[in-house]
């Protein structure tokens, strides 16, 4: 570890360790001072690398799928890696001011440090001079003057350290703000369809992305706190080689060339034995990951695998997870041997060397004791600037690994992102984007959105072909059904519907035209098409063609076949997507979310109450808040698992009567219910525009039209027929309840 960055100030070279020098170094300090040369090298090194070492990511979300390809970003060359870093870290300093005065004050503690430290190795030099001439009032002065330089000196330590710590939480903020915005906060819902590509199949360009919550929570910790302190090592390093060199060559030229020659050979074969652990720990953190992951999806899933039994095959799939971890960090060690074989034996070396140089000038009584001193702790300077690779070799590899990582996340991000093509810069918005939640999403002149497609993001379509190979999504304006009466709240048409990358066809030719009011209901049987028509219809996919125009995403409400319980109270689960109670900086400034809580109407607890009663679940705020029931909308519980799988649908219902949209679009979403709470909920939204797939024949009495998917013979995709059901209320055939009841 270099001196500069080593505890920030001590001389990590163990000719340090018995040398004036050494106990102003603040790392050095609780270093015992018998310790072997590594060891002093590796203490500094665990302390740094306690800061910049990836530590272990909590509550992994997602992780690699079981047999995925393992990517292989580690492998790119030095040059790569560069511009990466560079094109990573340049955004924040360019873009926040506040960024460049904290890093130029850090440059100013840094010099003020490298300077003291210089100064202190005249100070040592005298020290030991009068030591050896037993020059009893010299020893006092200069004992005087390192108390005094002491004021000094600790206050700069100390706030250069803290200006630095400062530094890098401030840029951790800002970049996970910005990646949070391009992941999840702009119009395009780049995680949705990241998720899928990292799941479904492997981005030819970025290759499987696992884990972003772990990319997210923890990479971008590391990456700003390691550059941080790359950068000062290597700057410190280069203000220590010139000092330090320039004393050494006053003393004894021989010294200086020798040393150069001595650091040159140990960082080649140190690159030659390490080279290994780079890849190693770009492995080690997916794989820590994957294993954490099987962990929280034993949690999540406890109740079912109880039920199956299946803990034996789950412990099975656990421990084949935590064998790789052990496997990878055994061969992280091993490594780390071979290489600590030679750093170590390099490292006792530099103990002697310099004496041994200048030794023969001090017996001939040419120099001082006190300039083999200042010979020895120059050259340790000297020596740990030069050896910077050496000596962070192990970090230097697990910060490789990060950018890495960070890089292919961005990069996939950005890949998902329609608005951003290949040469955005990284970490920059798309054209338009103001950073507050405002898409950049093209709004045509009728102020009708269109919705690029996020599925053919990585194809090789021009942009044009990519328009008319995907469906155009255009939404009306907010609140049409009151300013246009005879508008209708949903124009399909001629919808071809493919899966996301197109690999089969589910759905053509698909006319069909739903007024304010009317409700439609989609049957079909299991696995033709339904959910992902209505995926189509709120735009999430959009692979295929034709023209789906419908009510603003502001009028309508979605209710999906898996029931969602945000984190949070009870009003949080009734409020849902609006955010309570916690401010949240990143919708602080988003005009989509202030308008919309601005046009609700105040929902107090109250109402709230009585909405819960409408959805059977008058007892709900009572049971869990002990008798009061407003102490019952603000406890937070794990809903999921704490409602019954009915509870949570009606749950789900009572959100839409809290929001009052103009259209509800529900998914099997009365599945757990029987079938009097099934028309109690349908009754509650009889006002709304409705569009809803389900299996029962009951559901048919709720709705006024229907859309009948059934299988082509001989074709891939499905035929559509759609009716009116009160023209034709004895319309359900023989056929159809099968297909209700299958
Ligand atoms: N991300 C995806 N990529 C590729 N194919 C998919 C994807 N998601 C779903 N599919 C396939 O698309 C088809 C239609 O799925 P969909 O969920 O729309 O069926 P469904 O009619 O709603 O079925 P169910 O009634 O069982 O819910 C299925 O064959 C499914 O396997």
């Amino acid at each position: 570890m270099a001196s500069g960055t080593s505890g920030d100030s001590g001389g990590g070279n163990p000719t340090s360790n018995w040398n004036f020098y050494v106990p102003f170094g603040e790392a050095s300090a609780s270093s015992p001072p018998p310790n072997p040369p590594l060891h002093h090298q590796q203490q500094h090194k665990t302390e740094e690398h306690a800061e910049a070492t990836l530590p272990e990511a909590r509550d992994t979300i997602k992780a690699t799928p079981k047999g995925s390809v393992e990517t292989d970003t580690y492998k790119t060359s030095f040059r790569e890696k560069w511009t990466t870093f560079w094109s990573l870290s340049v955004p924040y300093f360019r873009e926040n001011g506040e960024g460049r005065c904290l890093f130029a004050g850090l440059i100013v503690l840094m010099l003020l440090d490298s300077g003291v430290r210089v100064g202190f190795s005249y100070l040592a030099r005298d020290f030991w001079s009068a030591l050896g001439d037993k020059d009893i009032d010299a020893f006092y002065r200069i004992m005087k003057q390192f108390l005094m330089a002491l004021l000094f000196l600790a206050p700069v330590n100390v706030f250069y350290r803290f200006q630095r710590q400062r530094l890098a939480i401030k840029w951790r903020k800002w970049m996970t703000e910005r990646i949070l915005r391009l992941y999840f906060y702009n119009s395009h819902q780049v995680y949705y369809h990241l998720e899928r590509r990292g799941t479904v199949e492997k981005d030819e360009d970025v290759g499987i992305v696992d884990n972003p919550d772990q990319r997210i929570a923890e990479d971008v910790r590391a990456f700003t706190r390691y550059s941080l302190t790359l950068f000062l090592t290597i700057a410190v390093s280069l203000i220590d080689l010139v000092a330090f060199s320039t004393i050494l060559y006053l003393i004894e030229p021989k010294l200086f060339l020798s040393i150069i020659g001595f650091a040159t050979l140990g960082t080649i074969v140190t690159v030659l034995l390490g080279n290994q652990l780079v890849r190693l720990n770009f492995e080690r953190l997916q794989k820590e990951a994957d294993f954490r992951f099987s962990l929280v999806r034993l949690r999540e899933n406890a109740e079912s695998i109880a039920f199956f039994r299946g803990e034996k095959t789950e412990g099975r799939e656990i421990s084949d997870r935590f064998d790789r971890v052990v496997n990878n960090a055994y061969s992280i060690i091993g490594t780390m041997r071979d290489l600590e074989f030679f750093t170590a034996s390099y490292n006792y070396l530099t103990w002697i060397l310099p004496v041994v140089v200048i030794a023969p000038q001090y017996m001939a009584g040419n120099v001082e004791l006190g300039v083999v001193q200042q010979a020895a702790a120059a050259f340790g300077h000297v020596l740990d600037d030069l050896s910077l690779i050496i000596n962070q070799f192990e970090s230097l590899s697990e910060f490789s690994a990060s950018i890495g990582r960070l890089h292919q996340f961005v990069r996939a991000v950005q890949n998902a992102d329609p608005d951003l093509d290949d040469s955005a810069p990284l970490l920059g918005y798309p054209p338009g984007y103001d950073g507050h939640g405002s898409g950049a999403s093209s709004v045509g002149k009728d102020g009708i959105f269109n919705n690029a497609n996020p599925d053919t993001r990585t194809s090789p379509l021009s942009p044009q072909e990519s328009i008319e190979k995907s469906i155009q999504l255009q939404e009306l304006p907010p609140s049409a059904n009151t300013m246009v009466a005879s508008t209708f709240a949903l124009a399909i048409k001629n919808l071809r519907l493919d899966t996301p990358h197109g690999q089969r066809t589910l759905i053509h030719s698909l006319n069909l035209e739903l007024k304010w009011g009317e409700r439609l209901l989609i049957i079909g049987s299991s696995g033709i098409g339904k959910s992902s028509l209505l995926r189509a219809i709120a735009g999430l996919w959009s692979s295929g063609t034709g023209t789906i125009e419908r009510a603003n995403t502001v009028d309508v409400y979605f209710l999906p076949q898996k029931p969602y319980c945000p984190l949070g109270t009870l009003r949080d689960q009734l409020l849902y997507p609006i955010s309570t109670g916690h401010s949240n900086k990143l919708d602080e400034d988003d005009n989509d979310i202030e308008n919309w809580q601005a046009t609700k109407t105040a929902v107090d607890d109250q109402h709230l109450l009585s909405i819960l009663k409408d959805v059977d679940l008058g007892d709900l705020a009572s049971r869990i808040g002990q008798g009061n029931e407003l102490e019952g909308l603000g406890t937070t519980l794990d809903w999921s698992s704490t409602l019954s799988l009915g509870e949570q649908q009606r749950l789900a219902f009572a959100r839409v009567l809290v929001h009052q949209p103009k259209m509800v679009i529900v998914d099997e979403a009365t599945s757990a219910m029987d079938v009097g709470a099934e028309e109690r909920m349908y009754s509650l939204i009889q006002s709304m525009t409705v569009i809803s797939v389900g299996h029962r024949p009951t559901l048919l009495g709720f709705h006024t039209k229907r859309l009948h998917l059934k299988k082509t013979p001989g074709k891939d995709y499905c035929e559509c027929t759609v009716d009116d059901i009160l023209s034709n209320p004895n319309s359900v055939n023989n056929e159809e309840v099968n297909l209700f009841f299958r």
